[in-house]
């Protein structure tokens, strides 16, 4: 655990309070094993990999705060960094918000990552970390859709779906985490939006700040039905085989 004073310039907020519904039933979804080991470890570690890193945020499950650092304590992370440990709220934007009030002075840029992304490859957090750096307010790593996307109408319930529109796919990308944030900008837009959003730099656009797209990374795929579990137990069998991992 670390002295919430040290000075740090870039941090990131792991939200890991969900219950993971659509996983199936069982413990929050940070918390369940991949490969042996909790989903949220991972993405501690993957965060943690990269040395841009000082201090990475875990926003626990509400009543499993004591659960998560026992667990930190538990496992293997870099000692250059630090970590601490809050409890999360009922949204992840609540979550997200609770994690960045935690933050001490010092820290000018923050990641946000979503702990259901355990295998984002370093190289991607790096790719964040330094369009921050360069001057960028907000950063997301993405990647181009693999699907024909339709925009559809709502329905009558057990009705076929009436299609609108098909978009340019070319003009559209499937954004991932973890996104890179100038402080005071995510500080200031989740203080002054309320709408519901689903990341967080749509709130960063909503107060009219650039958010820049960097290239994201098939392997920072979010674990969110149960065959996403076995594609990452399958993508860590081939880390094994390529690296010896
Ligand atoms: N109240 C919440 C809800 C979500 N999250 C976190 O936000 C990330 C992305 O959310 P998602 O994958 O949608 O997770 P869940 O909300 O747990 O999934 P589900 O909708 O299936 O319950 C996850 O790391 C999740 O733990 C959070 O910290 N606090
Ligand atoms: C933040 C995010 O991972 C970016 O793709 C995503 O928006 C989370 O969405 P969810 O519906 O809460 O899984």
């Amino acid at each position: 655990m670390t002295d919430a004073s040290t000075p740090v310039r870039t941090a990131v907020v792991i939200p890991a309070a969900g219950r993971g519904v659509r996983l199936g039933p069982g413990a929050p979804k940070a918390l369940r094993a991949l490969n042996g080991t909790p989903i949220l470890i991972h993405a501690v570690r993957a965060m943690a990999a990269s040395r841009a890193v000082s201090l990475v945020v875990v926003v626990a499950p509400p009543d499993g705060a004591g659960e998560v650092k026992n667990l930190l304590d538990a496992h293997a992370l870099p000692e250059r960094t630090d970590y601490l440990v809050v409890p999360g709220g009922d949204t992840r934007q609540e979550s997200v918000r609770l994690g960045l009030e935690a933050l001490p002075e010092g820290v000018s840029a923050v990641l946000v990552h979503d702990a259901a992304r355990p295998l984002v490859p370093v190289e991607t957090v790096d790719a964040v970390v330094e369009a921050v750096r360069d001057g960028a307010v907000a950063v997301v790593p993405a990647v181009p859709l693999a699907d024909t996307v339709k925009q559809v109408a709502p329905r009558a319930h057990g009705e076929p779906e009436p299609v609108l529109a098909t978009p340019d796919r070319a003009a559209l990308r499937a954004v991932q985490t973890p996104q890179g944030f100038d402080r005071d900008t995510l500080v200031r837009a989740h203080a002054e939006i309320t709408a519901d959003v689903t990341d967080d730099a749509s709130m960063v656009e909503q107060l009219g700040e650039l958010v820049v797209v960097v290239p994201g990374h098939e392997e920072a795929f979010k674990v969110t039905r149960p065959l996403d579990l076995v594609l990452a137990e399958a993508v860590l069998a081939r880390r094994r085989a390529n690296d010896g991992f």
